[in-house]
Formats: C-alpha cells, structure tokens, sequence
C-alpha cells in the first residue's frame, strides 16, 4: 500500500536520489523528472538495487512546463512535489549566471504553474543555507536562525532566494484567493529547506555523490584526492577568522538529509502550515582543514593540498542554528 504519490524534480541528482530512495522505503509511490543534465540514469538503477522498487521516472527539463503538464496527467495521484531541479553551485558560478536563472528560478515557475493546473498543492523546496550570504553583516548570527535575513552573496545563491520569494508569493496568493471564494485556505503549503553541506553516501557504498563533469565542492573533491584521481586539494583561503584560517561550514549527512524531507513533506500535510523554513543542518561547524585531518584519518595517510586564494562569493562561517527543525520535525 502507498501513503501518497510524491513527484520528485531532479531526483536522479545527489540529493534528490537520496530523498527518493527514503520515500520508497516508506511506501511513497515516486515520478521523478529530470534532465540528466549533472546525473545519470544509473541513479534510477541504484535506487532499485537498493530499495527493490523502481521509481517512475521521465526524462524531462523542468522549464519544459507543456512536458511538466504530461506527467501530472499521467499521474494523477500525485499529492505533493519535492523540487531540487537546478544548476547546482559552481564556485562563484558568475560566469552563466541567465542559464542559472533560466533552469533554477524559470523552472520553479514552471513547475508551480503546472501544479496549480493540476491542483497538486504541496511542495517542499530544495534551497540552501547559502541564501543567508554572510550572516555577520548585522552583529553575530552565528548559529544562524530561520529569522536571519537573508542576502545571498553568490549568483546560485540569488536563484534559490529568489525562488523561494516566488514560492511564498504563490502559496500565499493561492491561500487568500482561496479564502475569497470562502474555502478554507490552508490548501497550499510550502517547505523551504534551506540545507547546509550535504556529506556521505549509503552505508551500502551503491549510492554517493557522483559528480557528472567536474567537481566544484570540498567533499567530491577531497574524495577524489584520497582516491588518487586527484593530485591535491586547493584549500580556498587561509587567511579567515577562524581557528585555523579556514572556513567553516556545517556537513550534514545525506541519509539525515534525506530524512528532513520526508519529516518536512509530513509536517506540510499534517499542520497546514502555509510556507515554513527550515535549516537543515547539524549545528556543528568544521573548518576545511578539519575536513582534510578527518579524511586523511581514515583514509590512513596525510592527503597534499596547497593553499590558494579566497573563492570569491565565500563566506567565514555557516553554521546552522538547528533548533527549528530539532523542534517541529524530529521524531516525525
Ligand atoms: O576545492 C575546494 C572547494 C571548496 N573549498 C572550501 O570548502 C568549503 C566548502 O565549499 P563547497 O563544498 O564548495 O560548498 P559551499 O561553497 O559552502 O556551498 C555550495 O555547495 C554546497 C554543496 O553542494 C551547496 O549546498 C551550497 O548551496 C553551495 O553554495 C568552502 O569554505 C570552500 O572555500 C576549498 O577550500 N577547496
């Protein structure tokens, strides 16, 4: 028997997999649509080696709104959406930054358009804790809190800030339009998740981050290094107000991760919330020579790097404030 009929966008990605794998093994029924465009189909494989059950799956890009409308006809038990369909970071990422629009933020208004068609009312978003930028700017909000402004320091950051403006618009619309016509309004609810460093893969080793082309990010990259497919990491900066220089950031499990949506998606079902945010992290920060001294540690050997300038669009520290989520979704 399944508990409800999830859509997932960009669900053969690094998290996205992770979240559809936790929806099969709680009896979701699971469409994903993605494009491929940094992943594989091989993911879809994975997903059935492990959880025995293979998803749906159409190969599609979410800006694509008439193919989008096809899906939900096909499926018309989908009940909510759970979107990561984007470019992902790519350092600065300056360098594209209409294509970032185009896919991250042209995308969403696909997808809610095509939602709305079809009545489908729930969605959590995949954002990231890179939408608060640099949460020192106003006095220390270190372990930042949902209520943190937010001032996105990076390209990439601006499409997942500006999309999830574009959520809170839509859901907010559709509530007082609702209650206009004396219905009751609380139809429409949305998730912001706005997650920190995603680390790890399945305890089986069949699942991990497997970046398509090359990597931008500590934790691939570091692996690539221990595995020697790398020379050295480059450790961007060491000249931050941190204990060692470097910046700190705060790794989260992708099997913790992956759990905070389904805890997030049920929360939305439950309690009608309207829009919520939630920081998805571990309240804990590591410094990027943290990062090095723990792989090198259980990979039994100094792993080289070479200290090079700051990445521009960086930040010192962030760190999440965790409480929210601990409150309202732990135990779910
Ligand atoms: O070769 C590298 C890569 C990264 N870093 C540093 O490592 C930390 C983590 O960097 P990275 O893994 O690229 O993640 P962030 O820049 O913190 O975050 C980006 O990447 C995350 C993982 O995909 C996303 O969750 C965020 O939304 C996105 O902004 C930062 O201090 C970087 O300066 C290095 O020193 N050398």
């Amino acid at each position: 028997m399944t508990v409800g009929s999830v859509l997932v966008t960009g669900g053969a990605g690094y998290i996205g997999s992770f979240t559809a794998l936790a929806l099969l093994e709680a009896d979701y029924e699971v469409v994903i649509v993605d494009n491929l465009y940094s992943s594989s189909e091989e993911c879809i494989n994975r997903i059935e080696l492990i959880s025995g059950k293979r998803p749906q799956y159409h190969r599609l890009d979410t800006t694509n709104e008439a193919a989008l409308d096809k899906v939900f006809d096909a499926h018309p038990d989908i009940d909510s959406v759970i979107h990561f369909a984007a470019l992902k970071a790519v350092g600065e990422s300056g360098e594209i930054p209409l294509e970032y629009y185009r896919v991250n933020v042209h995308g969403t208004i696909c997808l809610l358009r095509s939602m709305t068609r079809h009545n489908v009312t729930n969605i959590v978003f995949s954002s990231s804790a890179t939408v608060y930028g640099d949460a020192t700017r106003f006095g220390n909000m270190i372990p930042i809190p949902e209520h943190c402004s937010t001032g996105p320091t990076n390209p990439y950051g601006r499409t997942k800030s500006v999309s999830e403006m574009t959520i809170t618009d839509h859901v907010e619309a559709q509530r007082n339009n609702a209650k206009k016509e004396g219905k009751s309004g609380d139809q429409w609810n949305a998730a912001l998740l706005r997650y920190f460093n995603p680390a790890g893969s399945h305890p089986s080793g069949v699942m991990g981050e497997d970046p398509q082309g090359t990597s931008y990010n500590l934790l691939p990259l570091l692996a690539q290094v221990a595995v020697g497919m790398r020379e050295k990491l480059l450790v961007f900066g060491d000249d931050y107000a941190s204990k060692d220089g470097t910046a700190i950031r705060d790794y989260i499990h992708i099997l913790d991760l992956a759990a905070g949506h389904l805890t997030a998606l049920k929360y939305l079902l439950d309690h009608h919330p309207g829009v919520r945010a939630w920081n998805l992290g571990t309240g804990k920060g590591s410094t990027v020579y943290d990062m090095i001294k723990a792989f090198s540690h259980v990979g039994g050997r100094d792993l080289p790097y070479q200290v090079v300038g700051r990445r521009a669009g960086d930040v010192l520290n962030l760190t999440a404030n965790s409480k929210r989520a601990n409150e309202e979704l732990s135990g779910r």
